[in-house]
């Protein structure tokens, strides 16, 4: 029978003192798919993770998978990396891990069996007899994550497991996470590094000051805020494209509720051009601004070289979410 993964949060509230980490906060980390956890420094991200873990209690609320409270020996299941990288500096590699293992009840054949898959696929194979702290962080950081995996977990929360390694590094643990989600582990974890996450993960949550002001399916919630934005370019009868300044005027005496948003693929070719050199602008109508008056105005313009549709990247329905 397949068990249930489905992991959610339902109300959970936190205060330290005066201070409210946590307020309400509910959210589902679905099975088969790696969900990102992203919001500002102290937004509650840790507070929360360490709740799933039961590490620390809430105030209020409470946390259920497959629909049921979670019970010590379910948790004891979970892979969990920590803030606070919690190993044992002058333990060699592979005795740690077969060790951790051993401690979540695998038998000794299978820690080791385990032990040794994990270093070969986060490629730590010929570190396996070294001691942990003569590796460089970013190595420590990938015995971390095995540490994380080396029981077969049935969930996954890790707190900022990207921080500090590099690119290739980055891809060998995010095929291990694509990895664990596809066989049906609901995977949670933190990053600040936006453009990953819109490239690893099924599932965003984004929390502020303690709430979760968005989730949900990553794609779906960038198509919601798509087609409000359009990327407008108008060219003169010489060929050469109306300045910025003067289209974004034309455009909002037609369309006022109109506003002008910084232009994505700008800034990701990163151009330096100024604003009038740049051809065309990306407008947003908010809930108001009519598009077939944006279309007009721009037809009016001068001759339409482009008129589409933006979808924003994640880092900009972040920004706007925290706002
Ligand atoms: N043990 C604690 N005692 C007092 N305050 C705490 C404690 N743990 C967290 N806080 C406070 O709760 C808030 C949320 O902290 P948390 O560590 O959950 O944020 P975060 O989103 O993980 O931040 P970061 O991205 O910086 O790691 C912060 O204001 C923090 O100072």
């Amino acid at each position: 029978m397949r068990v249930d993964r489905e992991l959610r949060l339902v109300g959970v509230s936190r205060a330290f003192g005066e201070h409210v980490a946590l307020d309400e906060v509910s959210f589902t980390v679905r099975p088969g798919r790696t969900t990102g956890f992203i919001g500002a420094n102290g937004a509650g991200k840790t507070t929360a993770m360490r709740i799933i873990l039961g590490v620390l209690a809430p105030d209020a609320g409470r946390v259920e998978i497959g629909g049921r409270p979670l019970t010590l020996p379910v948790r004891a299941r979970f892979g969990y990396m920590p803030e606070e990288r919690g190993l044992y500096p002058k333990m060699k590699v592979a005795d740690q891990l077969v060790y951790l293992g051993r401690v979540h009840g695998l038998d000794l054949a299978t820690a080791r069996r385990r032990t040794h898959e994990l270093l070969e696929q986060l490629g730590l194979a010929d570190r396996a007899d070294d001691h942990l702290q003569t590796l460089s962080l970013g190595n420590q950081q990938r015995v971390q994550v095995a540490a994380a995996l080396v029981h077969d977990p049935i969930a996954l929360v890790l707190d900022e497991p990207f921080s500090g390694l590099d690119p290739l590094a980055i891809d060998a643990m995010g095929a291990q996470l694509r990895e664990r989600a596809e066989a049906g582990v609901p995977v949670l974890f933190s990053s600040h590094q936006l453009e990953l996450v819109e490239r690893l993960c099924d599932d965003v949550v984004i929390i502020h000051e303690g709430r979760v002001v968005a989730a949900g399916d990553a794609g779906d919630l960038r198509a919601a805020r798509a087609g409000r934005r359009y990327r407008v370019v108008v060219e003169r009868p010489d060929g050469a494209p109306v300045p910025s300044p003067d289209l974004l005027a034309t455009l909002t005496a037609a369309v006022p509720a109109a506003t002008r948003v910084a232009d994505p693929t700008a800034v990701r070719s990163g151009a330096s051009a100024t604003d009038e050199e740049l051809a065309g602008v990306v407008v947003d109508l908010g809930p108001d601004g009519d598009e077939d008056a944006l279309l007009a105005a721009a037809l009016g313009a001068g001759r339409l070289r482009e008129f589409a549709p933006v979808v924003p990247t994640l880092a900009e329905i972040f920004r706007e979410a925290v706002r």
